[in-house]
């Protein structure tokens, strides 16, 4: 084994060596190329005050120099290039193209939507965790899964089951928990808390199992029988982190020579997809066998066997695509919300108005729950969530790889087989796009007559846009909005380090580092 990772490592120095070799010539060549083929690109490569090309080192140094606030750096060289887009090589010479501009974004997503899948590059990453689930597919087989999919989405039978869903683990967990935790000063982790709601109903909602992992953190009676959902959780988180892990390597195929050997962080991946699959095939098989209707409900994967698909192998993809995707996006939302909220009394005491207007409308009392028609008038309370992932996007970046060579609308061109990104973090921050307040949080800009009024989605590509949109975007506000309203009415809650900004943790999703501790006290 020691001999493998001796190899392993003059392996990847011999390989940064001819990366670095090959980043310095690429550049050099690719900017005279540029030149030849589009003025306007090469110009927003270069001409960026910030972004600089080292000789030999290409943008490696100021790359590892702002690597800890990566967002914000990207962000500040986006907002410098005059069209908001920029021309760079990563390493291993992966040339590509990042953006923050709404027409490009338009272009790519929707326009020429056809240039730009995920494609195999993306797609090979993920294929061991994903194999061709919905998240992970193009073509033929993404549009399988996707018409199937939207149909069920839009029902109201699947919207019905996952608000029942979520309901139920906000009385019978989330609140009673936050209430035990009002009598004590010792501090909780609200996003720790809000990943673990958010995994239990994406499972109830992907397969109809309750993994009762919010149970686990509170002293309650069923801690016992959510090990195996605990075990199945930190699988999955495993088996997303490690699989991330493989796109930031700075010598890109390396994880495959690791997997060959089976050592490290592949190992590890190797591991806990084994147990997530495991967890999956054995929900999936019972359901297979009872497909004559006795076994089957409202869950997806219930819908999906309905609707003739009996393949283990291609059910189990969709639904672990499913709970990717639904999993640590609303916890992130929410925890950067109620950061945000914490340094706004006026924002809160604007949304407790709201709240109380509906209440009364209804002739409720601060215990009973939303119902679905209730939570849609909530039209303040859905303008500081869509305010707030503005500044905090839940997907921070995307990325799509070009099939054929290209010219952007602002006039990028994008070679063959490139990378072209869209930053959805720096697109909400652009003065251009949002203003001279870009960087404040003003609910009030979604506001007209007290009604919500959605941006153009490319300006605002949190969901994605285009025939890729998420598909889980009306159930996510439903689930945010159930909780923030209820947790908000209840509970003062407090950040314990309130002037300290979390440092944000770049994964899949935008996650805190050091997840968020609050105090909660009980609202007189
Ligand atoms: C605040 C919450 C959410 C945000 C910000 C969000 C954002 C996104 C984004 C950016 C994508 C595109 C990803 C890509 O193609 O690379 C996406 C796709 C998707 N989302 Fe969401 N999502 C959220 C919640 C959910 C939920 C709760 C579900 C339901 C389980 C869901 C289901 C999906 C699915 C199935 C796709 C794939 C669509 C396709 O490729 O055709 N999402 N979402």
């Amino acid at each position: 084994m020691s001999l493998l990772f001796s190899i392993q490592s003059l392996l990847s120095l011999f390989a940064f060596f001819i990366i670095i070799c090959y980043l310095y010539f690429s550049n050099n060549n690719n900017n005279n190329n540029n030149k030849s083929k589009s003025t306007k690109s090469t110009t927003t490569s270069t001409s960026s005050p910030i972004l600089r090309n080292y000789p030999l080192l290409g943008t490696l140094p100021q790359f590892i120099q702002n690597r800890h606030r990566f967002l914000d750096w990207a962000t500040e060289i986006l907002a410098s290039s005059p069209t908001n887009t920029l021309t760079f090589c990563r390493p291993g010479g992966i040339r590509g193209v990042s953006t923050a501009n709404p027409l490009v974004i338009e272009y790519i997503l929707k326009t020429n939507f056809r240039n730009y899948p995920k494609g195999p590059r993306f797609t090979s990453y993920l294929h061991d965790f994903l194999g061709q689930g919905i998240f992970n597919s193009d073509s033929h087989l993404w549009k399988l899964q996707r018409k199937t999919a939207s149909f069920e989405f839009n029902t109201k039978s699947l919207r019905n089951f996952a608000a029942d869903n979520v309901e139920f683990e906000l009385q019978s967990r989330l609140l009673p928990l936050l209430h035990n935790s009002s009598h004590t000063p010792t501090p909780i982790d609200l996003q720790d808390l809000l990943e673990r709601f958010a995994f239990d109903n994406v499972c109830k909602l992907a397969f109809n199992v309750d993994p009762k992992c919010l149970s686990l953190s509170s002293q309650h009676s069923e801690k016992n029988h959510s090990v195996v959902g605990a075990e199945f959780m930190q699988a999955f988180e495993d088996a997303a982190m490690l699989s991330a892990g493989r796109f930031m390597y700075a010598v890109p195929n390396l994880w495959r020579l690791k997997k060959r050997f089976n050592i490290g962080s592949e190992n590890r991946l190797r591991e806990s997809i084994k147990t997530v699959h495991d967890f999956a095939d054995r929900i999936i098989r019972s359901r297979l066998v009872g497909r004559d209707g006795s076994g089957l409900g409202s869950d997806l994967l219930s819908r999906f066997i309905t609707n003739g698909h009996d393949s283990p192998e291609f059910l189990r993809d969709i639904v672990i695509s499913f709970i990717l995707a639904g999993r640590d996006t609303t916890s992130s939302a929410l925890s950067w919300f109620f950061w945000v909220l914490a340094s706004r009394p006026d924002v809160e005491r604007s949304i407790l108005e709201e709240l109380e207007g509906v209440r009364v409308r209804y002739g409720k009392c601060v215990r009973d729950a939303y119902s679905l028609e209730e939570l849609r008038e909530m039209n303040y309370l859905h303008a500081a969530i869509t305010e707030s992932m503005r500044l905090y996007p839940p997907v921070p970046m995307d990325e799509k790889e070009s099939l054929e060579e290209d010219v952007l609308p602002d006039g990028t061109f994008v070679g063959k087989g490139w990378f072209v990104s869209y930053n959805t973090y720096a697109t909400g921050r652009m003065e251009s796009v949002w203003g001279k307040d870009c960087m404040v949080f003003v609910p009030e800009r979604w506001l007209e007559n007290g009604m919500f009024r959605a941006e153009n989605a490319f300006q605002y590509p949190i969901f994605h846009a285009g025939p890729r949109i998420c598909l889980g975007k009306d159930m996510a506000y439903i689930q945010m909005k159930a909780i923030a309203a209820s947790v908000i009415e209840r509970f003062v809650v407090e950040i314990v380090e309130k002037d300290k900004p979390p440092t944000p943790l770049l994964s899949l999703t935008l996650r805190m580092k050091e997840g968020l501790m609050v105090r909660v006290k009980k609202r007189c």
